[in-house]
């Protein structure tokens, strides 16, 4: 069992910072120490030449005065000596500090007492070799006071200073007394008075005490300074503290762009130390962006107008930009000596938050598209522009068909790569200034804007759907994709923008309800169909319950034997209000609602019992065809669902034929290719319907293992007057018998249709030439009228 140590490495780690929280400080205060000892020094020296000076003039003035007078001055050998030596003591000493202050400032106190000694030292020098002229020079030490008073902090020790003075001074007064150094005559003072014990003791008395005075004055008034001085040090070191500990950027600039100032937080965030910051200039560190709008807040704050926050944008020493808020505040001292103070936080990430935060409201996170909310906000744009500069705008409503096979048999992330692809495909078909935005499942929105003729938004459709006529390649599966889309235009439509949304929603209904993939304008006939449609989708849900649907059966007739080789099952509806609906208007509904799943069931039962009566009834066998939707298609247990009707029913599966759609097999070959293999096992008919629309190429129908392909009625209908229907027409006859497949041509209407499908070999006919679809009971009927040969009309 492991002991729980983490209390302990908490400790250990809080024992770690404390300790290196104490010794940095520590040695920062030793640092400022040593900063403050050398900054002091650089004083001292400074103003010691000036004391040296000072003491120099008035030693030259003194000394000038007593050279003219009638004594002379005769200095000895050893006089010289000792004054050069004196001399070059204290300049020695002054260079010496002026050039190694740095290592000096150590000890920066002793370093205090040895300058003033010396000084005293040299004065004393002065006095003795000019001749004991100490009434003279006496003052000399009066600026050694003030010398000390300035340099030594201690008052007690300044006066000990002054008292020093005092005693050399005496000292001289004694030797002169004592004629070891001569005296000088000094004016208004009798020759005599220089052997008087009590003037002399009077000078020495006067002179100690203006000595003590001078030192208690100065080491008072220096102590008042110092003390000031430290508040306002203080006072500052708190504000650079303050600054330095802020978490906003501070800085300060002069008008022309040098920084002057930048605090702790600046540097951290910037990258950049104080002294890079000094060299670089701050414009070079505003953003290009934001630059020309930075400089004219700049000279707006230094002309004294009001303060406004602003926002700018910093570009790091990394490269990286910084966004910041802020204000800004000018401490005026004429325009040159201006100084820009600015306080600002940075709000980078903010910033990105709210980018964030406004890209997650406004667009859709699969496809990265603008949502509903920004595609109304574009739209309310294009229709104010379209407005100003008097032109259209289209709008055109897309949705994928049969999206939701794919997501329910292949799964979301499949689906979801897909509506990626789509969206990725239509964004690059149009313009910049146009709006391709996502709005839900697999519905599109497009805004077309500056749009010059109707044919041009048609085209733009049309293009779109080829587009997306090429197969999708998503992780292993090659996807066929065709789309409905619905058009329509301001101002033309109306300038309701969710009115615009609805009708192009319309308009995709009905190309919906007419076989999709296709592009239709908004019509407002089309409004009755949305109305029916809206009451065909409220009692879709209980027409099966309610038992209104009926099976109809047509005929498909061998073109050489005229014999009857099937019956197509098509459903009907009757609808208690609406009538006989076709299923071309509700099949897509119910693929939209899945009821296609039981109601495709209920095809393919009643159709089976059905086929079976039939053959109670006498009539020869014959297949019956049932249309299989795509939805049925991809159900994963189709085959269970014909194999348990089949048993059901009783019906042999070679009596069963399926039709299923080029265009559902098509969505998703390789998946097809398998269905239709368990089919074909189950030994069922598999015809491919409405062939020709569905881009499948003889490489794909290789694969697929049906009996039939059922060529589209689009393309009988004109096949006597339009060359191109007759060429496809012909084509896939000579596909399918290359392929050993038979060829059934629907939608047969006129002896020339028969007779050029019976010249190009086609197997099988299906139309109205020969039957329409009928009732059960006609069937019968029928079939006894006919035999198992087909009449027509
Ligand atoms: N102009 C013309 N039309 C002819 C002619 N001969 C037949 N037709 C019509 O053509 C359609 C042929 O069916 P489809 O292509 O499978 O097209 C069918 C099929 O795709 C679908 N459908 C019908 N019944 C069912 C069903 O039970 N299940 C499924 N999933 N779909 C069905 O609805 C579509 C439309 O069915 P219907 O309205 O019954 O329309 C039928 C039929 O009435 C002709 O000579 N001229």
């Amino acid at each position: 069992m492991g002991l729980d140590t983490s209390w302990k490495s908490d400790w250990f780690d809080v024992a770690v910072r404390r300790l290196r929280g104490a010794s940095d400080k520590l040695e920062l205060k030793k640092t400022q120490r040593l900063e403050e000892a050398k900054s002091r020094t650089h004083i001292v020296v400074r103003t010691r030449w000036i004391l040296l000076s000072f003491v120099g003039v008035y030693c030259v003035m003194a000394g000038g005065f007593f050279y003219f007078s009638r004594f002379g001055l005769f200095l000895s050998p050893s006089q010289h000596i000792l004054l050069l030596a004196a001399l070059a003591a204290v300049v020695c000493y002054n260079l010496l500090l002026q050039f190694s202050r740095d290592r000096l400032a150590r000890g920066f106190r002793l370093l205090n007492f040895l300058q003033i000694i010396l000084d005293l030292v040299l004065v004393s020098v002065l006095i003795h070799t000019s001749g004991g002229a100490a009434s003279w020079f006496w003052p000399a030490y009066l600026f050694v006071t003030i010398e000390a008073s300035f340099l030594i902090e201690d008052r007690r020790e300044v006066w000990l200073v002054g008292g020093l003075g005092g005693l050399l001074y005496g000292a001289v007064l004694v030797l002169e007394h004592l004629n070891i150094v001569p005296y000088v005559r000094m004016p208004f003072v009798g020759s005599e008075l220089h052997h008087d014990h009590l003037y002399l003791l009077l000078t020495w008395l006067w002179v100690s005490l203006l000595n003590a005075a001078m030192a208690a004055i100065a080491s008072y008034f220096m102590t008042v300074i110092r003390r000031e001085t430290d508040a306002v040090r203080e006072g500052e070191e708190r504000l650079a503290t303050f600054l330095d500990t802020a978490n906003d950027l501070i800085h300060s600039v002069t008008p022309d762009g040098r920084l002057l100032y930048v605090n702790e937080a600046w540097q951290r965030t910037l990258g950049y130390s104080a002294e890079e910051a000094d060299a670089v200039p701050f414009f070079d560190i505003l953003h290009p962006d934001s630059r020309e709008q930075c400089c004219a807040e700049l000279q707006r704050v230094v002309s004294g107008d009001a303060l406004s926050p602003m926002e700018a944008v910093f570009t790091a020493k990394d490269g990286r930009s910084v966004i910041v808020e802020g204000s800004l505040s000018c401490a005026h001292g004429g325009d040159e000596s201006s100084v820009i103070w600015s306080i600002c936080r940075d709000i980078t990430e903010r910033k990105h938050a709210e980018e964030q935060l406004y890209r997650l409201a406004h667009h859709d996170t699969l496809t990265g598209l603008p949502n509903r909310i920004l595609f109304m906000d574009r739209l309310q744009q294009a229709k104010a522009l379209a407005n100003r500069y008097r032109y259209q705008v289209a709008v055109l409503f897309l949705d994928l068909d049969r999206f939701k096979i794919i997501n329910d048999t292949l799964g979301h992330p499949v689906g979801d790569h897909l509506l990626q692809q789509v969206a990725h495909r239509i964004a690059g078909c149009v313009r910049e200034v146009d709006t391709v935005a996502r709005i839900g499942g697999d519905e599109f929105t497009i805004i077309l804007v500056n749009v010059d003729t109707v044919e041009d938004v048609k085209r733009m459709g049309q293009k779109i759907l080829k587009t997306l006529a090429a197969p999708f390649n998503i992780d292993t599966h090659e996807l066929f994709v065709t789309a409905s889309i619905g058009i329509s235009l301001f101002p033309s439509d109306g300038d309701n923008l969710d009115q615009l949304v609805k009708k192009a929603d319309i308009a995709m209904y009905c190309v919906k309800g007419e076989g999709r993939n296709n592009v239709q304008f908004y019509s407002p006939q089309m409004d009755a169909n949305a109305d029916k449609r809206l009451l065909l989708e409220t009692s879709l849900r209980k027409a099966l319950d309610n038992r209104e649907f009926r099976v109809y059966y047509q005929p498909k007739v061998d073109i050489v034997s005229k014999r009857i080789t099937a019956m197509e099952a098509l459903i009907r509806w009757d609808h208690p209000i609406l009538g006989l609906v076709s299923p071309g208007e509700f099949i897509p509904l119910a693929e939209e609602t899945g009821l296609i799943i039981p109601i495709g069931e209920w095809v393919l039962r009643a159709a089976c019992f059905q086929n079976c009566e039939w053959v109670r009834q006498g009539i020869p066998p014959m297949r019956v065809a049932v249309n299989l939707s795509g939805y049925q298609f991809q159900q994963k247990n189709l085959l269970e669902t014909i194999r348990g009707i089949l048993d059901e029913t009783g019906l042999t599966a070679d009596l069963l034929e399926l039709e299923i759609t080029e265009s559902v097999i098509m969505q998703n070959p390789d998946f097809a290719v398998s269905v239709l293999n368990q089919l074909r096992d189950l030994g069922v008919h598999i015809s491919i319907d409405d062939f020709g629309i569905g881009y499948s190429s003889l490489a794909h129908l290789k694969r697929f293992s049906v009996n039939t392909l059922k060529i589209d009625k689009s393309f009988v209908r004109d096949v006597e007057i339009n060359s191109a229907d007759a060429a496809i027409a012909t084509a896939i006859i000579a596909m399918g018998n290359s392929l050993n497949l038979k060829v059934i041509a629907e939608g047969v209407e006129t002896e020339g249709q028969l007779s050029f499908l019976s010249d190009n070999k086609c197997d099988e006919v299906q139309g109205y030439l020969f039957s329409t679809p009928m009732p059960p009971e006609k069937v019968a009927e029928f079939m006894r009228e006919h035999g198992r040969s087909a009449g027509r009309g």
